[in-house]
């Protein structure tokens, strides 16, 4: 069955739009976890426009307490700055189960696209051994439609997270099926080089269950932006509780 991770990347937003601690996001997590989640996912940018290190490492603490997965997404490129110390501090920090390598620029709204495997492919093959000396497992920000993905595997991932936003976007526009074709033909390629497969961005409650029945063996669903604003409705519990009804009913 896919695992849930809830990206509480939303609630460090509202948070950081009037300073304080309000709305907790360890609070919220635990929510989430209390609710069935299986792990938190967080993305922090090296801005600290969302989730801080501070935060990462509260919600490893978190995370270890419950026995979930902890995930951590960044750009295993991106310098260290002033309050960012760099994905792979933060990793050895906190020794997440999963680092999602996302090649995320800072004029990015958010993340937009995968990796470029053969052009990444030698700066990116140190990066994952190292995060994988430090026990983390390693997925891979990929494009469905582009060529190359089961290279990951021969750069030492272990996984690839496959970009949803193109999915989501066909979805509302009724496409969906031509969509779940192509991500179940590329799940297939980078399943068949031995990686596991994950995926994310822009999920839905609407949008979930057609992807999930379509693409194989998907191993795990990071969900945050869609997740959240539906809270605003139904609150954490039940919103949580939604998906993963769906992700039972895709099974
Ligand atoms: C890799 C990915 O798709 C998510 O981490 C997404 O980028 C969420 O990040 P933001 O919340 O910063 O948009
Ligand atoms: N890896 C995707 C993720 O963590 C959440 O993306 P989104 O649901 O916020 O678009």
């Amino acid at each position: 069955m896919t695992v849930l991770s809830v990206n509480v990347n939303k609630i460090a937003v509202l948070r950081n739009s009037r300073g304080g601690a309000e709305p907790d996001v360890v609070r919220a997590a635990r929510a989430c976890l209390d609710a069935g989640a299986h792990g938190i996912t967080v993305h922090p940018r090296p801005d600290a426009r969302h989730i801080r290190a501070d935060d990462v490492y509260a919600l490893a603490e978190l995370t270890r307490a419950y026995g979930v997965e902890f995930n951590i997404e960044g750009n295993p490129f991106a310098p260290p700055r002033e309050g960012y110390p760099g994905l792979l501090t933060l990793c050895e920090r906190t020794r997440p189960a999963q680092a999602t390598l996302v090649p995320d620029g800072d004029d990015q709204l958010t993340s937009d696209h995968g990796f470029d495997f053969i052009r990444d492919a030698e700066p990116l093959r140190p990066r994952i051994a190292e995060l994988r000396a430090l026990g983390c497992r390693v997925s891979v920000f990929a494009d469905a439609d582009r060529a190359g993905i089961e290279l990951a595997a021969a750069l030492g991932a272990d996984r690839v997270e496959l970009y949803t936003g193109p999915y989501a976007e066909a979805y509302a526009d009724g496409r969906a099926e031509s969509a779940v074709a192509a991500f179940a033909a590329a799940a297939r390629r980078a399943q068949a080089a031995g990686l596991g497969v994950n995926a994310g961005h822009d999920l839905s409650q609407a949008n979930l269950g057609a992807f999930l029945r379509g693409v194989p063996n998907v191993l795990e669903v990071s969900i945050g932006h869609a997740l959240i604003g539906e809270a605003l409705y139904e609150g954490l519990d039940a919103t949580v509780r939604g998906y993963l009804r769906v992700i039972a009913e895709a099974a």
